[in-house]
């Protein structure tokens, strides 16, 4: 079977998502990074009134001329306003935030004014009309749609919506991802290694990815390699509503290598396998009912590769997130001399610098996808297309920043 190019596969995947997550509505303490369900507007106008910007006093453009007095008739601040209105040659004393009284048109910062704080003070630097003025409705006005479906809540979306005065949202529930680690050499961390046996690591990496996204993960533990173990770990994650079911090593073609026939067996739809990229090569996805399957290779830095490249985006679809993240590569330069490339695009550990040219990877040596000491010292994924040919220290690639 030929190999899939990354963006097929990405694109199939995203297509094989059902729908979003139902919606439910929470109090906005609980909606941090969560996604919208439906569109925000404004219950309210902000500021619902002209307040001052600065601390100083409100006063009238004509009357700003440097050394004119003016007679301080009284004061708004923030929360208490100026019953009266202002008159030619007179001041209101006014603090940040606090409405404009009547009849005043313009603020005079108090570092501009002489006598602050006595019953008459005197200009000392003029101001033109309007400075330091908000107008009423300058943020967002009643009915406007503030943020749209779909939008992640974060500090700024999350504070113009309580501004905006809401005090709760409708977001999308978090999809369930299912986990399955599958191999009879795997132990838990913690738990005696027998001889020819290796801890299980995948699991804890993939539910990091998965929390990060915005998905609460689900750990099924550790099948073992036979069709029974498989088939009623496959059958807890459907019975847990699982949108997501993710199976981690089994997936290549060793005689051991039975997740995509036990899901088969339970009536999954593939949708493809084997990937046109290093490392993920044997990585597969389908559909069963409703729930979407990843199967990822079981070497440790192949599963978190695709755990980015493939699953986050799978996240943000069932999110609703009207453009789940395709791409998150920007342009780099490669710090060493590269070989011409095979027909699988790489992902190369780099280490990374920024210089006066951009960010500047250089690849390590040893790019073996089991050593997760590699990847954890690694800053950055070079990315080198199918077919590329030889490459000079300095020339641009794509890279993919990790932290
Ligand atoms: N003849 C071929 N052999 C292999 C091919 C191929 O195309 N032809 N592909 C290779 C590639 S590329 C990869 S990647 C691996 C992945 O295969 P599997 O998904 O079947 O993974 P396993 O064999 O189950 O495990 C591989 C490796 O990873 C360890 N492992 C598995 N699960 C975990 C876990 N949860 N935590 C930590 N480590 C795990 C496992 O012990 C193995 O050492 O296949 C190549 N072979
Ligand atoms: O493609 Mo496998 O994921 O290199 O080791």
């Amino acid at each position: 079977m030929a190999l899939t190019p990354v963006p097929v596969a990405l694109e199939a995947l995203l297509d094989s998502v059902p729908r979003p997550t139902a919606a439910e509505t929470l109090p906005l303490a609980q909606c941090a990074w969560r996604v919208l369900a439906a569109d925000v507007t404004a219950l309210r106008t902000q500021p619902p009134f002209a307040n001052s910007a600065m601390d100083g006093y409100a006063v009238r453009a004509e009357n700003l001329a440097p050394g004119t007095a003016l007679r301080v008739i009284g004061e708004s601040a923030a929360g208490r306003s100026f019953a009266g209105s202002l008159h030619p040659g007179e001041a209101v004393r006014i603090f940040t935030g606090a409405p404009i009284p009547e009849g005043a048109d313009t603020i005079l910062i108090q570092e501009n004014a002489d006598g602050v704080g006595s019953d008459t003070i005197h200009v000392r630097e003029s101001a033109p009309k309007g400075k330091f003025i908000r107008a009423a409705g300058l943020d967002f006005t009643t009915g406007d749609v503030l943020l749209k479906t779909g939008r992640r809540l974060d500090s700024a979306a999350l504070g113009l919506a309580a501004a905006a005065g809401h005090p709760a949202l409708p977001v999308r529930a978090k999809p369930l991802v299912a986990i399955l680690a599958t191999g009879d050499e795997l132990v838990s961390p913690g738990e005696t290694v027998g001889p020819d046996q290796i801890v299980a690591s995948n699991s804890f990496s993939l539910a990091a990815i998965v929390e990060q996204a915005g998905a609460t993960a689900l750990d099924l533990g550790i099948a073992r390699d036979n069709y029974p173990d498989l088939a009623a770990r496959i059958e807890r994650a459907r019975s847990a509503g699982a949108d997501v079911l993710i199976t981690l090593g089994g997936a290549s073609v060793g005689a051991h290598d039975l997740v995509q026939e036990a899901l088969t067996r339970a009536g999954m739809a593939l949708g493809f396998w084997k990937i046109a990229m290093r490392p993920g090569k044997p990585m597969m996805t389908g559909r069963l009912g409703e729930m979407v399957a990843v199967g990822l290779p079981g070497n440790p830095v192949s599963s978190i590769v695709c755990g980015h490249l493939f699953v986050v985006p799978l996240i943000e679809a069932l999110l609703g997130m009207p453009e789940p993240e395709r791409d998150r590569s920007e342009p780099g330069i490669l710090g060493r001399d590269m070989p011409a490339n095979d027909e699988r695009e790489d992902y190369l550990r780099s280490g990374l610098v920024l210089t006066e040219a951009g960010w500047e990877a250089t690849p390590f040596d040893r790019q073996d996808s089991s050593m997760l000491g590699l990847l954890s010292q690694a800053q950055a994924l070079a990315i080198r297309p199918a077919f590329a040919q030889p490459a000079r220290k300095g020339d641009p690639c794509r890279i993919i920043r990790l932290r």
